[in-house]
């Protein structure tokens, strides 16, 4: 029987508010601007709990929005949502207090103990637990906008739940017509084609995208194109600049079979086009999640023998300090950016195939013809059919050149009146014949040259660049 909102609130037991109150004991997890820790509530008899301490500086997180959010969902109640027992700020920092989740995260757990992804059925346990969560989300109006296995978290009892509405969002609050979003929200890896490219708007069908990448995730150990930098530049690299070589090095997966009904099911999560991926509720009835089994299958094949969330975060840490060390100074993770060997094979993606046999997604290339035109010491991509690379970057920066180049032709312009000056004035002196002032002027004179021949390159640069503009915007 369904509780009332009143008889729910009565059993809420009140958690402190203050950091006094709460003793934290180890480190159990990191994101972007937040550290997880365990500790107890001494006033609680000391009860586990899990600390998110979220640096408000860091994070995109508007304290306003978070107390919004945190006020709705303290509406929600379901087995498959975790749900806080209390926030309040300390300092700069936001704690937010929940429930201990004794075996961590779904990512911590593979990453640690299953590398190259978990059995099917203990996949399809995890899915259909944290489905039936966003199954329930969503008929309150709410995205997660957030779904990866490192935000479903398991208790000892293999207990899933899905935890993190750090960027969660109620539809109902959103000033957006047409019940859609077009705020970049997530992590970019599970991100929808949809949410990457936000003026078209999304809405509930993004969840189910990132819900088909964490199957994939848990399939394979890893989330499709991991190998790249999660920041903004791989996302440039997926959709502009994705490499042959980083594919063929994902392709190779790792010989695992799966069900067609676990492939089917992926697949239509994938679907490039979000009216064609199902709502939560019809996925739910898919035959993949016919005969799952129950939490005994996690605690059997994945949580036995499972050290603790806070060894493993311990292990982890140590293994990407020496990681760090040995990879030296390199920015975006991939290494190879300036290496011009591989810089003839980047080639710009229009979109994702989902691929059922290889259970992975595949690149979609564009028919038309890709150049790519060196310009200001920089290789542009540009494309002779109608999806022109980035028009408006290109414009812009070309105009930005104009610009520099004008003022440069300016100086010189500037700078050959003045000694053309000189040049009068010391003829006028010459009269008198030195032989020091002689020289003066020969130097002077072929400083004179240089800057017309300068001049004249600069000018033919500027005819360059007109000519290019011109051919962009009439072309556009
Ligand atoms: N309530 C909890 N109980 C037990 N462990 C937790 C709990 N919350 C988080 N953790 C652990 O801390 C780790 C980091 O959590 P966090 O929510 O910061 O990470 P994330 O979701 O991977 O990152 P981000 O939200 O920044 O993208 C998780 O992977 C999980 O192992």
């Amino acid at each position: 029987m369904a509780t009332t909102e009143a008889e729910e609130a009565a059993k809420r037991v009140q958690y402190p508010l203050d950091s006094s109150s709460y003793k934290l004991l180890n480190e159990i997890g990191a994101g972007v601007s937040a550290v997880v820790y365990k500790a107890l509530c001494i006033p609680m008899n000391s009860t586990a709990v899990a600390i998110k301490s979220i640096d408000l500086d860091r994070s995109r997180l508007d304290l306003d929005d978070v107390r919004r959010e945190a006020k709705t969902l303290s509406l929600l109640s379901h087995p498959n949502i975790l749900k806080a027992h209390c926030s309040f700020t300390v300092d700069r920092r936001l704690w937010v207090v929940m429930p201990f989740m004794a075996a961590g995260s779904l990512q911590s757990i593979i990453s640690h103990s299953f590398p190259n992804g978990l059995i099917e059925p203990c996949i399809a346990v995890v899915l259909k637990d944290s489905l039936n969560a966003l199954s329930y989300l969503h008929a309150q109006g709410h995205l997660h906008r957030d779904i990866k296995a490192g935000n479903i978290l398991v208790d000892s009892n293999g207990q899933v739940k899905l935890a993190d509405f750090g960027v969660s969002a109620s539809i109902y609050e959103s000033t957006c017509s047409s019940l859609k979003f077009t705020d970049v929200a997530g992590t970019p890896y599970w991100m929808a084609p949809e949410v990457i490219h936000s003026h078209t708007g999304y809405s509930f069908k993004a969840d189910i995208w990132s819900f088909g990448i964490t199957a994939l995730e848990l399939a394979h150990g890893r989330p499709p194109l991991s190998h790249l930098p999660p920041s903004k530049s791989m996302m440039l690299k997926i959709t502009k600049r994705f490499r042959f070589s980083d594919f063929d090095k994902y392709r190779k997966g790792n010989g695992k079979k799966f069900s067609k009904a676990f492939k089917d099911m992926v697949a239509s999560c994938l679907d490039q086009d979000p009216s064609k991926r199902p709502t939560a509720d019809k996925l739910l009835k898919h035959p993949f999640f016919k005969n799952c089994k129950g939490s005994e299958c996690l605690v059997k094949n994945v949580l036995q023998g499972l050290p603790s969330v806070e060894k493993r975060y311990k292990e982890s840490k140590v293994c990407s300090v020496h990681e760090d060390g040995e990879k030296g100074g390199d920015n975006d993770g991939d290494g190879d950016d300036d290496d011009p060997s591989v810089q003839g094979k980047q080639r710009r993606i229009s979109g994702w195939n989902f691929n059922e046999e290889g259970l992975e997604l595949e690149p979609v290339f564009p028919n038309d013809e890709v150049k790519e035109v060196r310009f200001g010491g920089e290789t542009v991509v540009q494309q002779t059919g109608e999806h022109v690379v980035n028009r408006e970057g290109m414009l812009a920066t070309l105009n930005v050149l104009k610009g520099s180049l004008e003022q440069e032709l300016w100086q010189v312009k500037f700078l050959v009146s003045t000694i053309q000056g000189e040049e009068t004035h010391h003829q006028v002196q010459v009269v008198g014949g030195d032989h020091s002032e002689e020289q003066e002027i020969s130097r002077l004179r072929a400083e004179l040259e240089n800057e017309r021949r300068k001049n004249t390159q600069l000018e033919l640069q500027l005819h360059t660049c007109k000519l290019h503009l011109s051919s962009l915007s009439t072309s556009k």
